[in-house]
């Protein structure tokens, strides 16, 4: 049983991460088994599955922080990866500013830092307390903190707890825009589809192992898919996404054109929010619903096997 966890270069200079066959047991049992994948620059993979199916015990895997008992994970050499963790552990009682929570995992220029702030939308926050953050907003910081050392990998688990429907629309897009103007690759967790199909290229969907993969519309029609996520049409909607305008995080309106204004046009359509705080923002997102059409197969694509992977990364203990 090959059980390798270094970082080498990867076959295929696009490729960032891979893992073959890998599995982790914990106390008599296979917490997840035989999962395979690989993320490229560029690449957005989402894991969704119910809960306990495994999908932070294979973030997890993905970025060093566990080592798997059957299998090989694979990573770049040099890969730096940005990690939104589901949970922190942090010490409620202790003091701890913005500023400080975004160097705790290594010394960040101030320009940096601000620029990340900016991007998540909380540039006014830097000097707040993080235990008086609100939910969507301590999810910004921590996405902040991903994004400001440029990442090559950015591990996302379930970076939208929390916030409002405005910000979750924002966030995912912002995640999608850094997607673009880095290349960077993403693995992001997340219960429901609705919100990542437009910007996932490839959803897993495991439950233990992997039960089915491919484009989001492939996976959301699979048996498997159905068979976990069947009643719950939340799940099952594909988010198109038609934007004509973005909200921008200072209040104004850009629009299609590449124009700003202060407000919206009357006659303006579909609504985007860019910023936290747009209670007016009006969302229209059409989605279509596939309760009633003939299951279609998830590929079950393997692939390959590359040796070794590097040290572990953050793991989102907060000290
Ligand atoms: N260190 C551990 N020791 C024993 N069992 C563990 C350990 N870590 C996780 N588990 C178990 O492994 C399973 C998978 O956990 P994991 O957190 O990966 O699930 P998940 O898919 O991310 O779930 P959720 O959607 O609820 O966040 C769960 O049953 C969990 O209780």
């Amino acid at each position: 049983m090959l059980m390798t966890n270094r970082a080498v270069a990867l076959p295929g200079e696009s490729q960032l991460v891979a893992l073959d066959n890998a599995g982790i047991r914990r106390d008599g049992r296979w917490l997840v088994r035989g999962v395979d994948f690989s993320i490229s620059r560029g690449e957005v993979v989402t894991l969704i599955g119910p809960n306990g199916a495994g999908k932070s015990t294979t973030a997890k895997l993905a970025i060093g922080v566990l080592r798997p008992d059957e299998g090989v994970v694979t990573r770049a050499s040099g890969l730096r990866i940005g990690y939104v963790p589901q949970k922190l552990a942090i010490d409620w009682t202790m003091p701890l500013s913005v500023r400080r929570l975004m160097r705790l995992t290594g010394s960040l220029g101030d320009a940096e830092l601000l620029a990340a702030l900016e991007a998540t939308g909380i540039p006014h926050l830097v000097d707040a307390e993080v235990r008086h953050l609100s939910g969507g907003e301590f999810q910004r910081a921590l996405l902040a903190r991903a994004i400001a050392r440029k990442p090559d990998l950015m591990v996302l688990d379930e970076p939208v707890q929390g916030v409002d429907f405005a910000g979750e629309s924002a966030l995912y897009d912002l995640i999608r825009s850094i997607r673009k103007s880095t290349g960077c690759g993403i693995l992001m967790i997340s219960h429901d589809l609705h919100m990542v199909m437009a910007g996932t290229d490839t959803v897993i969907c495991l439950n233990g192992h992997i039960c089915c993969r491919g484009t989001p519309e492939v996976v959301s029609q699979s048996a498997d898919y159905l068979k976990l996520f069947g009643g719950n049409s939340r799940s099952l909607a594909v988010y198109s996404h038609h934007h004509d305008h973005t909200h921008l995080p200072d209040g104004r309106v850009m629009h299609g054109d590449g124009s700003i204004t202060d407000h919206c046009h009357p006659g303006d359509g579909h609504h985007h929010a860019a910023g936290t705080d747009h209670p007016a923002a009006h969302h229209d997102h059409s989605r279509e619903h596939h309760p009633d059409e003939r299951p279609g197969q998830g590929h079950h694509g393997h692939s390959h096997a590359h040796h070794a992977s590097g040290a572990g990364e953050g793991d989102g203990h907060v000290r």
